[in-house]
């Protein structure tokens, strides 16, 4: 199969790194209107060729991907439709969907081109090529979001080519996808982006100190307030009414928040805490993972080797890292490592290793 990219920023070089891999794909070509970022996309593996033009990229693809920003999607559709071979299939990745899918479907009208919308729910808070990464999408969930005029055959095929990534396609509605990341993607997004706002101004106002204190609750809470402003902007524009209807129930969850804070209603209060704490206990890891996954915190020294001592000593004992991640401590001059595995054995086994090289280590379920 022959794939184009358009647009090979942060999430279409990743996917044509992943694409260079899956068994399906033959030949990746990309497009950006940046070259820039065209070439460090090429330079990365993420291509097998690249191209400034943007209907050369289309021509013969059986499959048009538009990596590019929601914005333009509706631009860039109508202007590589025409080019695309017969029966091909276009898609997206954007963070939106009921509008952007409405766009494409408008741009594929009168042709033989199916669309079928999508979006991967993994990334970061980065974006451009230079981060992008051949296994961000392994064991991510891929929502599909076909309408009442979309090709089965078409779907099928995004099915398997989703798959062939190692995403798990999800098929939902355009319209119940806007809802639904509004709750587990827009609102956290401007959650992180008020606290890390709430933060600063007090740190400048108030007292300087007050970022350094910071340890990996707020860290973790305030991560994806580093995103790309131009994307979000875009995002909150295109779903601006989805996202005020869960602003409007996080707001009035926050003010009952306030009054069991006010009246000092234990009662109310703990029970808020023990579900949350159930709900977030009870929440899928990453997928393939059966068992419990176990978070072990490493402390780490901040010195040249530490972190392969670490992962290979859990390695050799043939046991898999199923996620990572580090904590800086302020000083800079240490830090904890998370690392998450499969089951409460394979986790008392790497303590046990770890313990025995000197590291100090803390188990958690996580
Ligand atoms: N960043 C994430 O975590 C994430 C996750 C899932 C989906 N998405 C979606 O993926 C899409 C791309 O996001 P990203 O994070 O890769 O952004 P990015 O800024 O890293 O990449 C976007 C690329 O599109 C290019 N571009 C812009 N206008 C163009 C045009 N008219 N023609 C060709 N190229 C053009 C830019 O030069 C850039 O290289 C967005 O729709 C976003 O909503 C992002
Ligand atoms: O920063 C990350 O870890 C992300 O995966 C970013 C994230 C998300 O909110 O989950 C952000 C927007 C995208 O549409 C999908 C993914």
């Amino acid at each position: 199969m022959r794939v184009a990219i358009i647009g090979t920023g942060l999430i279409g070089a990743s996917l044509g790194l992943a694409f260079r891999r899956a068994e399906s794909v033959r030949t990746v070509v990309g497009h950006d209107a940046d070259n820039a970022n065209l070439a460090t996309a090429l330079t990365k593996g993420a291509l097998d060729s690249a191209t400034t033009n943007l209907t050369d990229a289309a021509e013969n693809a059986d499959v048009v991907v538009l990596a590019v920003p929601p914005s333009v999607i509706e631009r860039v559709a109508e202007a590589v439709v025409p080019h695309m071979a017969d029966g091909a299939v276009l898609t997206d990745v954007g963070s939106v969907k009921g509008e952007v899918v409405a766009a494409m479907e408008r741009a594929v009208a009168g042709s033989n081109v199916h669309v079928v919308g999508g979006h991967p729910m993994a990334g970061s808070h980065e974006h451009g090529p230079e981060t992008a990464m051949a296994d961000m999408f392994v064991g991510a969930t891929w929502l599909l979001t076909p309408t009442a005029s979309t090709d089965q055959a078409a779907l099928d095929r995004m099915t398997a080519l989703v798959a062939d990534v190692g995403a798990q396609p999800v098929v939902v509605d355009p319209k119940a996808h806007d809802l639904l990341v509004a709750v587990i993607s827009h609102v956290p997004q401007l959650t992180a982006t008020t606290l890390m706002t709430l933060a600063a101004e007090r740190a400048r106002k108030e007292d300087a100190r007050l970022l350094l204190l910071a340890g990996g609750g707020f860290r973790d809470a305030t991560r994806v307030a580093a995103s790309n402003p131009e994307m979000w902007l875009q995002i909150c524009q295109e779903n601006s009414e989805a996202i005020v209807q869960v602003l409007d129930e996080y707001a009035a969850r926050i003010g009952q928040l306030r009054m069991m804070l006010h009246d000092f209603d234990s009662e109310r209060l703990s029970t808020m805490l023990t579900d949350a704490r159930e709900a977030r206990n009870a929440m899928p890891g990453k997928g393939g993972v059966s068992g419990q996954l176990v978070e072990l915190r490493v402390v780490i020294p901040d010195a040249p080797g530490a972190i392969a001592d670490i992962t290979s000593t859990v390695s050799s004992l043939g046991i898999n890292i199923e996620d990572i991640g580090i904590d800086h401590a302020p000083d800079g001059k240490r830090g904890q490592m998370r690392l998450a595995v499969n089951g409460f054995e394979a986790a008392e086994k790497a303590h046990e290793a770890l313990g025995a090289n000197g590291y100090e280590v803390l188990e958690r379920a996580s």
